[in-house]
């Protein structure tokens, strides 16, 4: 006899509260229609898709045993919370997702009390849920109140130093802390290092099948109290290599590994340790990244990442490209370099593809580097790779660099050490909003003793700088460069290595002079353009050095002009104070010159376009012109003349 059809179940979860009266049976069912909810949803946002799939049954599992937002669940980067933002109350949100005024692809705690910890950098969730154990036995009171505090974390996030940090001091602390490990054998990439490799023999030696018949057959006999799985999983316990895990000798308890996609397991699993954790506990759990979307568990990133697409054939909307991305030009330029030079090497923390070191890794394996999400690692492996006599670039996002700054400062600044720092996504990079923002480069690399810092324009220019890198070997240098395509400019067939600290003109004008640092250059000269129409033409330079500045180039341009403008991709800080600093104590100030420096506002702006974030940082061309025009003192169309 066909089954009954289902009535659907999702639409009557308005928060996880109403999960609570379901039978498990009925869970599982939800997790099932949860999947397909969030694949729809995905299909038409794009975003973070295969880490979501991978946990829709834990998500489901833990609302359900777990009283959220009294307790607390902190994913770990957060890329795949967009279930567990389904099941709390943004359902209804949920295809703004990513956008300009929609939800953040990650968690956000202004967002809602059941996020009760911002993410999208990795392997901060085990100490944020310490943070909060800690606060909650300190007699800690938030308004929904501090119960259990859980940690899911990924094995790819498991491989920062980060995570052990906290553990280190959580087994310390002996206090009850629950840690799910989501064991998908991923990361962005295929994981890397000893632990990947810790962890698979983990549940290849562990009886998991025996395991996965106890957790099958036991739990029906156990006696009703105890449905849930109480003594099950004492036996468990007893029968597993107790003390022989990594992490019971960091103070945790060790259960599993369990299989994250089966709610027979994982209910009666997360219920008992929910009725007798006392300590730290880890639950390993093993799931599959893009789990139950044929197309993403095809996909080689397990649909990491996706762009729009159809559900049914999964094929993705991704736009024509009218020029190479930025990060291909970076990849390309250096594996030119690195054919005649045997000392180029590259440094990647866990994003080879996402830095274009792609094709560096194919050609030169032994010379490219894939060290995890360990970007402080990263630096100071690479400043010794320098010390050693070899040309290391060290690629990574400007936000991760962040999460390796003191190694910079330490190992490779006061050393003076050679290594050559690979900064993309410089400056706004749209949907991953605030958190993936490259803000703070240029201000936390120009005022290092000795670093050279350079913006490319656009991709022609960045191809210059990956050989200006590369002949540097006078201590360490940095160039920047943006997410996504270049300006369409046409590519040199030879790179030219730069003068250090030389910038090149663009246009002569008069009045104004406006001295670009990276890519605002393009919308310069667009204002540039509304401004001819209007009589005033701008002389216009591109400073390509935020350090050393081309100090000729810009007393000149003071010398000649009535106001000087900087402007550049970055916060305050940076190159336009770098810039006023200049002037200052050349006392250029003294003679009455007019200076502006548009550098991105005080503020962490929400994800949108970078085209509208631009706009939001009154950074596009109509800011720019206006900008010139209130420097001018000429008045505005419906401004009253000063
Ligand atoms: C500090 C930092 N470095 C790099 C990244 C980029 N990143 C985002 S997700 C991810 C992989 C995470 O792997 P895992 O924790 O196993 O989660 P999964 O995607 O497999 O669910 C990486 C490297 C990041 N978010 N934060
Ligand atoms: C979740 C995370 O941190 C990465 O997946 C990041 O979103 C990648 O950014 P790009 O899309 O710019 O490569
Ligand atoms: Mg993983």
């Amino acid at each position: 006899m066909s089954e009954r059809p289902h009535t659907p179940l999702l639409d009557q979860i308005a928060r996880p509260a109403d999960l609570k009266g379901l039978s498990d049976r009925q869970l599982t069912q939800v997790a099932d229609e949860l999947r397909q909810e969030t694949v729809s949803a995905v299909s038409e946002t794009g975003g973070h898709l295969g880490a979501g799939l991978g946990v829709v049954e834990l998500t489901v599992a833990l609302h359900a045993v777990f009283d959220t937002p009294r307790d607390k669940v902190i994913w770990d980067v957060s890329h795949q919370c967009y279930p567990h933002k389904i099941l709390t109350g943004r359902r209804d949100r949920i295809r703004t997702l990513r956008k300009k005024d929609g939800l953040s692809g990650f968690t956000k705690r202004v967002e809602s009390p059941y996020d009760p910890f911002g993410a999208a950098h990795s392997s901060t969730s085990i100490s944020a849920a310490l943070g909060f154990a800690v606060a909650r036995d300190l007699g800690g009171n938030v308004p929904e109140g501090l119960g259990d505090a859980i940690a899911v974390i990924g094995d790819g996030a498991m491989s920062a130093g980060m995570a052990f940090e906290a553990m280190n001091n959580a087994g310390h602390l002996g206090k009850r802390l629950i840690v799910i490990l989501n064991d998908n054998e991923m990361s962005i990439a295929p994981p890397v290092g000893a632990l990947s490799s810790y962890l698979s023999r983990l549940y290849a030696e562990e009886p998991f099948q025996e395991l996965k018949a106890v957790a099958k057959g036991a739990a029906s006999l156990l006696p009703e109290p105890f449905r849930e799985g109480a003594k099950r999983a004492k036996d468990m316990l007893k029968g597993m290599a107790v003390g022989g895990t990594l992490f019971e000798s960091l103070g945790f308890s060790y259960l599993g590994p369990i299989d994250g996609h089966d709610m027979d397991q994982l209910l009666p699993v997360l219920r008992t340790v929910k009725a007798r954790a006392s300590g730290p506990i880890l639950i390993h759990v093993l799931t599959k990244k893009g789990k139950g979307y044929a197309p993403a568990e095809r996909a080689d990133d397990k649909g990491h990442a996706t762009a729009t697409f159809d559900v049914i054939t999964g094929k993705q909307n991704k736009p024509p490209s009218n020029a190479p991305s930025y990060t291909s030009v970076f990849g390309d330029e250096l594996v030119n370099l690195a054919a005649k030079d045997d000392k180029i090497c590259a440094v990647t923390a866990a994003m080879p593809d996402g830095t274009g070191l792609g094709l560096m890794a194919e050609r030169y394996p032994s010379r490219t580097f894939d060290v995890g999400i360990a970007e402080q690692h990263g630096v100071t492996f690479a400043a010794a790779l320098a010390a050693g006599g070899m040309k290391p670039f060290c690629a990574m996002y400007s936000t991760f660099l962040q999460r390796g700054y003191d190694q910079v400062v330490h190992d490779v600044a006061i050393q003076r050490l050679p290594v050559r720092f690979a900064i993309d996504r410089a400056g706004l990079v749209g949907a991953d909003g605030a958190t993936h923002a490259g803000s703070f480069d240029i201000a936390y690399m120009a005022n290092l003793p000795g670093m050279v810092v350079m913006a490319a324009a656009d991709e022609a220019e960045l191809k210059h700088m990956v050989a200006t890198a590369a002949a540097h070997d006078d201590g360490p240098i940095a160039f920047r460069y943006p997410r996504g395509e270049g300006e369409g400019v046409d590519m040199p067939e030879e790179a030219e290595v730069l003068e250090i600290g030389k910038g090149r003109m663009i246009q002569k004008g008069a009045r104004v002079a406006i001295l670009s640092f990276g890519t605002r250059l393009g919308e310069v000269k667009k204002a540039a353009e509304s401004l001819s129409a209007k009589g005033i033409t701008p002389t216009i330079a591109d400073a390509r050095f935020a350090k050393p500045l081309d100090r000729e180039m810009i007393l000149q341009l003071a010398e000649g002009h009535e106001a000087l403008i900087t402007i550049e991709e970055g916060a305050v800080g940076g190159f336009g104070s770098h810039v006023a600093q200049l002037l200052a104590e050349e006392g250029v100030f003294d003679t009455g010159l007019k200076f502006r420096s548009m550098v991105l506002p005080d503020t962490f702006i929400d994800q949108a376009s970078p085209a509208d974030m631009y706009d939001v940082a009154a950074m596009n061309a109509p800011q720019i012109e206006a900008k010139v025009l209130e420097v001018l003192g000429i008045a505005t169309i419906g401004e009253k003349r000063a």
